[in-house]
């Protein structure tokens, strides 16, 4: 019978990649009251990429996917040290100068920092209003917009999310009348209408059937030449397939990461084989 691994506590991995970095994580550390679900995780995730974090059930992945951006100030007793940064480079000169955003910064406007880094969920989540006026949310609440710019920018986030030939003719229907995976797709659609530069993605087709599984993927592998993209799965094929990095974790530590072709088929370590290869969790 096989045996789960055990956690590292020493010497997290360190990425280094050719690839340019937007969100930087350094020594990582979170906590819910006393528990320590997050124990000093070192990880860059590239631009214009998709990453996978993949590993058991209670390793950590929704944490730190939730801490990208901020969800879990909402959360009572849940708090983060370390660093966790949006880099962006400076204008100009091309010097390569990095202007960082400070994620764990309590003073930092997080309604800002929710544009900047969207998260789309596990269940879809429609609000119980329209298909227009789902899209149509956030541009309202953060852009001027002229209504004939508003029809445009739900028009475009729409084709974007790869559902507007489904719905076009039924905008003002109810959101809550289309399928799962139109729902999902829906949802996507109001995520990048505020223009974000991150996409986190937590288990985004666990509630769906494998044909809208398939169109998710496609799409999310279309999205990432506009968007980075973080995405939580349990479904390893999924990772495979949709993924330019993978992350593996476990109880909490980063164990591994590395281009997906390499962490699926010659992982660095014994813990990540094992969990690929399905002998846990
Ligand atoms: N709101 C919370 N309060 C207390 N503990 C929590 C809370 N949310 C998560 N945890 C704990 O933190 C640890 C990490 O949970 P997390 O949800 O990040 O894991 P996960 O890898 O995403 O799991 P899953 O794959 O099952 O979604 C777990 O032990 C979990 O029980």
């Amino acid at each position: 019978m096989s045996t789960a691994p055990t956690a590292q506590t020493d010497n997290p991995p360190t990425v280094t990649s050719a690839d340019q970095t937007l969100i930087r994580i350094k020594d990582l550390c979170a906590w819910y009251g006393d528990y320590q679900a997050l124990h000093n995780l070192t990880l860059d995730i590239a631009k214009n990429q998709v990453t996978a974090f993949i590993g058991p059930s209670g390793c950590g992945k929704s944490t730190l996917l939730k801490w990208i951006n901020r969800m879990n100030d909402i959360v009572p007793g849940a708090r983060a040290k370390g660093q966790l940064s949006l880099l962006h480079e400076t204008d100009g000169d091309g010097a390569g100068k990095s202007k960082d955003l400070n994620i764990l910064d309590p003073s930092i406007d997080v309604v800002a920092l929710r544009r900047q880094i969207g998260i789309v969920f596990q269940k879809p989540n429609p609000f119980p209003k329209s298909i227009y006026d789902n899209v149509a949310f956030g541009p309202r609440l953060h852009m001027k917009t002229t209504k004939a710019e508003l029809d445009e920018l739900v028009e475009w986030s729409l084709q974007k999310a790869a559902v507007w030939d489904e719905v076009k003719d039924r905008l003002h229907g109810p959101a809550l009348g289309l399928s799962g995976g139109q729902q999902q797709r829906l949802c996507i659609a109001r995520a990048i209408a505020v223009g974000p530069e991150v996409l986190l993605m937590d288990e985004p087709c666990s509630a769906l059937d494998p044909a809208s599984t398939l169109a998710i993927e496609d799409l999310i592998f279309e999205l990432r030449s506009q968007y980075t993209i973080v995405i939580v799965t349990h479904n390893m094929q999924q990772a495979s397939r949709c993924s330019d990095r993978t992350a593996f974790f476990f109880e909490g530590r980063l164990i591994e990461t590395g281009d997906t072709k390499q962490v699926f088929t010659k992982p660095e370590k014994k813990e990540t084989d094992d969990y690929v290869r399905g002998k846990f969790g």
